[in-house]
């Protein structure tokens, strides 16, 4: 093993150390059930049902005959549900959530472990239940958390199991640790053939902080690409899992799957509450429906709740009268009470009217104890950190296209909304983003469910001012950044925002990825040998760069293996300068960015020439420069034309000629006139649509 490799794992032990003595994590029982034997923080089996893996011996899995047995079990109708929850003790509860890498395969495993539990039947057509969003369907991924209940009948006894599929993406990652809030455990999903990537490396680190037992779990053993003995190495040197405890299975063809939920029962502790206590609610997830209002996911930590209680929110002081209850089964189910340690929903009557009273992470009691419940911790805020503009294709849409974005915005707590206004493109909004994927997914979403497209101006991250006299301002439009003629900038220090990456590689692509995050202003934080041929690379690199399709690039330059994640690494000071574009002198303020002063050259360059492409020929001389202050970077000229749609017609063809002319016409409608330039707003479109 390389030195690189050996740090690596002494600062593995090292950490892993650290975050042990952090101490058990409230709200569920430090020790695994009772049949537990173990006293490692991972997920554990008892030594009865442990499956030893050996690479000189083969496993006996279950069969897929066993597994069928197991599905055909029937769901039960709702009264039986009832019944058959309430005779469960808080000791038999388990909440988990599935974490792994984008399309390790998390939500097909949970279809399994649903089909497996007869929550959903085994013969449902209906694949990818929790990924409910079309978005999620049509690309293949998930954006939202989702959960589901279900009842495990495990040696004679009733257990109810929580499970919370997460998105991969690590634009979707506050879902993530949200979801740990409810969970006491974990399965850390790695793919067979691909092994650790980026994002395992994250969620491993991120469940280890906040000690949830972790069941390590090897998916797609049915691919003949799949290598266990090398992830099961790889899981060993990175994280220091131990190999015996992994669970080999095919969520694909549910191979192996039902030795998952024991795994689950064993080495995932139990909810620790009490009911006779006084009702303390965790709200982890919100969601509005036009008939309930706004409907609540919670989290019980000690009491019960049932509609008619009167509740209060710790946060903002506001009292409730509770509607209904229920769980996700996977759908909305209606129960009489939720009890301490379960996880479900809440709506009032009269219904939340705004989202916004809804603060994740705040806590409900009944009214009446305010002063004795103590709240739990909350949540991390989300930041937004990709803005961008938005506007309506056709002015005339504006309304319309306002009620969907909020409506979509209600749905969506991390998304920022303002409203902005472009000369080049009329009324708009600004919007903020966690990531270039939540942008995408997001205008996805507009047209699917709300049937809207919209112009989108290029991706940018904030800036931080800091002035002479001290005071601060954190500017989102590159348009309101202020001029280099401002004598106030001229004095002022900036600061961009920078995140800290992590990315897997193997190692032959290593030098050309290295190249990469150095041109991109990387800075080299660490390199640390994973696997003979794996390597964990971890660079400091500007936002900006993150957002100009640094993913793809990487993507390029490995043939696809390198994976990346990242997180916020705060400010630092840098050299940047605004890079405007000037038609006939004029601002076109849709197509203005604040960049590092090195990249004014290329980008200027690029902008000029493609803008060029775009803009048709008038009665007079155009002239398109890109400029930072009065100092001009690049320059295009489109010489005079006059645009005569008759000239090519015959006299005589009247019909036609008219036709034309009323053509000519509509197409007026959709021109901005920037100066003394008449510019179609197509022109903006194919600029922007890279
Ligand atoms: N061969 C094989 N393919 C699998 C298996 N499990 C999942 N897949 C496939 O892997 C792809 C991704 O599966 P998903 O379940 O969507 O993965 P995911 O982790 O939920 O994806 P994200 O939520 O986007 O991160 C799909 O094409 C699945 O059919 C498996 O055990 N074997």
């Amino acid at each position: 093993m390389s030195l690189a490799g050996r740090a690596g794992r002494a600062w593995t032990r090292e950490w892993l150390r650290c975050a042990k003595s952090i101490g058990s994590r409230g709200g569920h029982s430090s020790s695994s059930s009772s049949s537990s034997s173990s006293n490692s923080s991972f997920g554990l089996y008892s030594n009865k049902t442990r499956t030893t893996y050996n690479s000189t011996t083969t496993r006996r899995l279950p069969t897929l005959r066993h597994w069928r047995t197991y599905a055909s079990q029937a769901k039960p109708t709702p009264a039986q549900l009832e019944a058959r929850i309430a005779a469960i003790p808080i000791e038999r509860y388990r909440n988990f959530c599935i974490v792994a890498h984008i399309d390790h395969g998390k939500s097909t495993l949970s279809d399994r472990l649903l089909e497996l539990t007869g929550t959903i039947s085994a013969s449902d057509a209906n694949k990818q239940i929790l990924d409910k969003l079309d978005v999620e369907r049509e690309r293949g991924i998930t954006v939202k958390a989702q959960t589901c209940t279900m009842i495990y009948n495990h040696k004679g006894a009733d257990y109810l199991l929580h499970l919370v599929d997460t998105p991969g993406h690590v634009d979707f990652r506050a879902e993530v640790t949200r979801s740990y809030a409810s969970c006491g455990g974990a399965l850390l999903l790695i793919d067979a053939s691909q092994g650790i990537q980026a994002q395992t490396v994250s969620n491993f680190h991120l469940a280890f902080a906040q000690d949830l037992a972790l069941v390590p779990v090897i998916n797609k053993i049915d691919m003949p690409s799949a290598d266990i003995p090398r992830v099961l190495d790889q899981m060993e040197t990175s994280f220091e899992l131990d190999p015996k405890k992994a669970v080999l299975v095919s969520a694909k063809t549910g191979k192996g799957v039902a030795a998952l939920l024991p795994a689950v029962v064993e080495g995932i502790p139990h909810p620790v509450g009490d009911e006779r206590k006084p009702l303390k609610m965790l709200l982890v997830d919100s969601w509005y429906d036009t008939f309930k209002g706004v409907v609540l996911l919670v989290r019980l930590f000690d009491g019960t709740i049932r509609a008619g209680d009167n509740v209060v929110s710790l946060g903002t002081g506001m009292k409730y009268t509770v509607g209904q209850v229920g769980i996700q089964y996977p759908h909305a189910t209606p129960q009489t009470v939720l009890r301490a340690g379960q996880v479900g929903y809440v709506y009032f009557n009269p219904g939340m009217k705004r989202i916004q009273d809804a603060k994740l992470g705040d806590t409900f009691t009944t009214v009446g104890n305010e002063d004795t419940v103590e709240p739990c911790p909350g949540f991390e805020e989300p930041k937004p950190m990709v803005f961008v503009a938005a506007f309506p294709t056709d002015q005339s849409d504006y309304t319309r296209l306002a009620d969907s974005i909020n409506q979509l915005v209600l749905n969506d707590r991390s998304v920022t909304l303002q409203k902005d206004f472009s000369e080049a493109l009329g009324s708009g909004w600004r919007l903020g983003f966690l990531g270039s994927l939540h942008c995408s997914v997001f205008q996805d979403r507009l047209r699917q469910e709300h049937g809207r497209s919209i112009i989108i101006t290029e991706p940018t991250v904030p800036t931080k001012i800091v002035y002479a006299d001290e005071t601060e301002e954190i500017v989102q439009n590159p348009a309101l950044f202020p001029d280099a003629s401002d004598h106030r900038i001229r004095a002022a220090t900036l600061y961009e925002p920078y995140v800290k990456a992590t990315i897997t590689v193997p190692e032959e692509y290593l030098g050309r990825v290295i190249e990469l995050c150095e041109g991109n202003r990387g800075e080299q934080k660490s390199l640390e040998f994973f696997h003979t041929d794996q390597v964990i690379l971890v660079y400091d690199i500007p936002a900006s760069q993150l957002v100009d399709d640094l993913f793809g690039k990487l993507k390029g330059v490995s043939k696809g293996y390198a994976t990346l994640d990242y997180e916020d690494a705060g400010w630092r000071q840098s050299k940047l300068v605004k890079l405007q574009l000037l038609v006939n002198r004029q601002p076109v303020d849709a197509i203005c960015r604040v960049v590092h002063a090195t990249q004014v050259d290329r980008l200027g360059r690029q902008w000029v020439t493609k803008f060029k492409e775009h803009v048709d020929r008038q009665m007079f001389e155009v002239v398109i420069q890109a400029v930072v202050g009065n100092k001009v970077i690049a320059r295009e000229t489109i010489k005079p034309f006059r645009k005569d749609v008759l000239a090519k017609l015959h006299a005589s063809d009247i019909t036609r000629r008219r036709k034309l002319l009323e053509k000519q016409k509509e197409g007026r409608k959709r021109l901005r006139a920037v100066g003394n330039v008449v510019i179609d707003q197509s022109a903006f479109q194919s600029f922007l649509s890279k």
